[in-house]
């Protein structure tokens, strides 16, 4: 259906980003400010940052979702430095290059769950994704594709034909992660895929990461607070401040020796040890 991504290199890269908002008439509103990092072949990344910080903004901007119309819409640009994933450059995103982008990339939105469409069901929830890039796609192997990421966030086969508001929060969530896999993406992009939600997704969540992991070109960036699903998936951590990152590295020496105020007080907030 689409190329392979360009798996030699770091799948994502994020150098001296400068990111912002120009709509609601809060034009100028920098909400990144010289972000710099990468994330090689294999690696995780975990975001972590007080509410304004950065953090969704540095997912969407990954993700490609620039733009969103309509009430609690965006229009967000980089404005400085560059950020690439699977090797394309996001400053300047043609239509082509952002089709490729979101072919390879999972983006589990903050809000994933709510923001499924209530007319479709599960089954044509999953396989939209599939049928909005090829109209003429084999039906029958859409369904396996669906089957197969069913089976990843351990849903039954039961909710194929039921509709969003039929479902718990918790498998409202994992029908989004299931549509957010269902093109076979190398590089994952989550929003609090675990926050307000029960606590089995949380254990799903580390398991479809690990299985996404066997692809040897797979690298994620997950925006979350949850130090022990950070823990179990061995995740390099960057805390974002203000639109800066203030502390970076693995989770102990990050809040065992903080370089900032803020990182000292998100530790004991999290109860880091
Ligand atoms: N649509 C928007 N229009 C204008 N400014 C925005 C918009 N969305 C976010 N911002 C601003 O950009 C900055 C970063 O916001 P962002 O949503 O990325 O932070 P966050 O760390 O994800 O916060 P939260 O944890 O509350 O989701 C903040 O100053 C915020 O007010």
């Amino acid at each position: 259906m689409n190329e392979s991504p360009d798996t030699d290199q770091s799948p994502i890269v994020v150098h001296d980003l400068v990111a912002e908002y120009r709509n609601s008439g809060r034009v100028g509103v920098h909400a990144l400010r010289g972000v710099s990092f990468t994330v090689g072949r294999g690696e995780i990344l975990g975001v972590l940052g007080e509410s304004g910080s950065g953090k969704t903004t540095l997912a969407r901007i990954l993700a490609g979702e620039l733009v969103r119309k309509g009430p609690g819409g965006f229009d967000v640009r980089i404005s400085g430095g560059e950020a690439l994933v699977n090797g394309i450059a996001l400053r300047t995103l043609s239509k082509t290059k952002l089709n490729r982008l979101t072919f390879h990339t999972a983006y589990l939105p903050q809000d994933a769950n709510d923001r499924l469409d209530r007319t479709s069901t599960v089954s044509e929830l999953i396989a939209e994704p599939i049928f909005a890039r090829d109209k003429r796609f084999d039906p029958d192997a859409a369904q396996s594709r669906a089957l197969s990421v069913l089976d990843a966030v351990e849903l039954p086969l039961s909710v194929l034909d039921r509709y969003p508001y039929e479902l718990s929060d918790g498998q409202r969530q994992r029908v989004a992660i299931a549509r957010s896999l269902v093109l076979g993406p190398n590089v994952l992009v989550a929003d609090e895929p675990t926050a307000g939600i029960d606590v089995t997704v949380r254990d799903t969540v580390v398991r479809v990461i690990g299985k996404l992991r066997e692809d040897p070109s797979f690298a994620a960036l997950i925006v979350t607070h949850d130090l022990a699903v950070l823990r179990q998936l061995g995740a390099t951590i960057a805390v974002l401040h203000d639109g800066v990152i203030v502390g970076y590295g693995d989770i102990d020496t990050v809040f065992a020796e903080p370089n900032h105020s803020y990182v000292a007080r998100l530790g004991r907030a999290l109860g880091w040890k």
